[in-house]
């Protein structure tokens, strides 16, 4: 979808920005470009859009060589979304959605009901549209962004660090926002971040990028994390690089066994104290409520009256570092499965988590070493064999 084909970029002052670069980013996926300060990230985003213009190379969108597009043409078909939001501060947050679309000529009522579906896809509510900038919050106004660049439908959607300036929390819930966009709208979308977590919770392929421009290696998040090309890149990655495999794959193919859950309405005088001691609580419609220590029982009252351990039930969609997570703060050392409307369906064990654990990282490692070859941007291959990604990434406890 698009192309850049041996291009660079050099500075009258005579730095290289860009060095060389040739890769392909498929259509409908996201590719992020991480790397150190300076590698070039942002002047290869900013080279699709023609802001900046390479000094050799050619780069191509869906066939045609941009320089062939008249440039205020070519950014209409491209949504482009930057750290501070960027939004006119004395127009209202309708006004600012409504832009593309009043520049392409459509009439103010249309353009007014596009932006008001927009602010809705985002998540944000209606009377939000009524506001300023300044009236939003900061997660509040990349959503804004993110609204104002989808208005037109780009095909394209260029993302420059777009959540790097919004706190821990606001960032997960703005990167799984656009992982639900993204399953709806399937845009080609080059994302730039210098948080190597959030390439890999969001990137179909990562491409990293080392000081003077060049790129290293380009492939699917799984495959970068099971075989790095160099020591730069495994050091890029960090050192947790087999734990960030781990949230690649869910828990679907992941066993689960009956656990002998125990009702919370059922008076504590009626539980044996055989068997397992730690035994899961659930409500009467089988919602996990908390683990209970069978040694410890009191006298009288029910289940749901003693005191519980926490539990965190897990979903199919939850990943296998969230179930290591949670298997190990478990006091009976095994997880809570539960159906997508919270009801138990089993547990796992810490074993079988640990056995899937190693079997992914057997996987991912065997699916990179076939794929081939190792840092250019035909990694396709790879793909198929590696974990799924898991569209609801965990929300960090605040
Ligand atoms: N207009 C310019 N004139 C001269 N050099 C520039 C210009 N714009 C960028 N550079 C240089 O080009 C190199 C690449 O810059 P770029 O902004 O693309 O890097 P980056 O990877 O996005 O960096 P960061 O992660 O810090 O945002 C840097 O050395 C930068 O100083």
């Amino acid at each position: 979808m698009i192309k850049f084909d041996a291009v660079s970029k050099r500075y009258p002052n005579g730095t290289t920005a860009v060095d060389e670069l040739s890769l392909d980013l498929p259509e409908g996926g996201v590719t992020v470009l991480v790397g150190s300060s300076g590698c070039g990230k942002t002047t290869t985003l900013r080279m699709v859009n023609r802001m900046v213009e390479p000094t050799s190379g050619t780069i191509s969108v869906g066939g045609r060589d941009i320089l062939e597009a008249d440039a205020a043409e070519l950014r209409r078909g491209i949504g482009y979304v930057i750290q501070q939001s960027g939004l006119f501060p004395h127009r209202t947050i309708l006004d600012n959605i409504a832009t593309v679309p009043l520049l392409l000529g459509w009439g103010r009522r249309k353009a007014r009901a596009r932006a008001a579906e927009l602010l809705e896809l985002v998540g944000l509510p209606a009377d939000t549209g009524k506001r300023y900038p300044h009236q939003l919050s900061g997660g509040q106004q990349q959503r804004v962004g993110v609204a104002r660049a989808l208005a037109a439908d780009p095909p394209v959607l260029l993302m420059d660090e777009p959540f790097g300036a919004v706190d821990p929390v606001v960032r997960t819930q703005l990167q799984n926002e656009l992982l639900r966009l993204q399953e709806e709208l399937r845009k080609t979308v080059v994302f730039v971040t210098h948080d190597i977590d959030e390439a890999v919770r969001l990137g179909d392929r990562i491409a990293v990028f080392r000081t003077g421009g060049r790129l290293v290696q380009c492939a699917a998040p799984a495959e970068l994390l099971a075989r790095p090309a160099d020591a730069f890149v495994a050091d890029f990655l960090g050192a947790e690089r087999g734990l960030k495999l781990l949230s690649l794959t869910d828990l679907a193919d992941v066993p689960y066994a009956p656990g002998g859950a125990i009702r919370a309405d059922e008076p504590v005088g009626g539980i044996s104290r055989d068997g397992d001691r730690w035994r899961l609580v659930t409500s009467p419609r089988g919602e996990p409520l908390g683990w209970l220590d069978t040694d410890a029982l009191p006298a009288a009252g029910t289940a749901g009256e003693a005191p519980l351990e926490a539990v965190r039930p897990l979903r199919d969609s939850d990943s296998l570092l969230s179930a290591l997570n949670e298997a190990v703060s478990s006091p009976a050392a095994a997880v809570a499965r539960v159906t997508a409307d919270g009801v138990l369906t089993g547990l796992t064990s810490r074993d079988a988590i640990h056995e899937r654990a190693g079997r992914s990282h057997a996987e991912a490692g065997r699916a990179a070493a076939a794929a081939t070859p190792r840092t250019s941007g035909d990694t396709e291959d790879a793909e198929d064999a590696a974990p799924r990604k898991t569209a609801s990434a965990p929300e960090p406890s605040a």
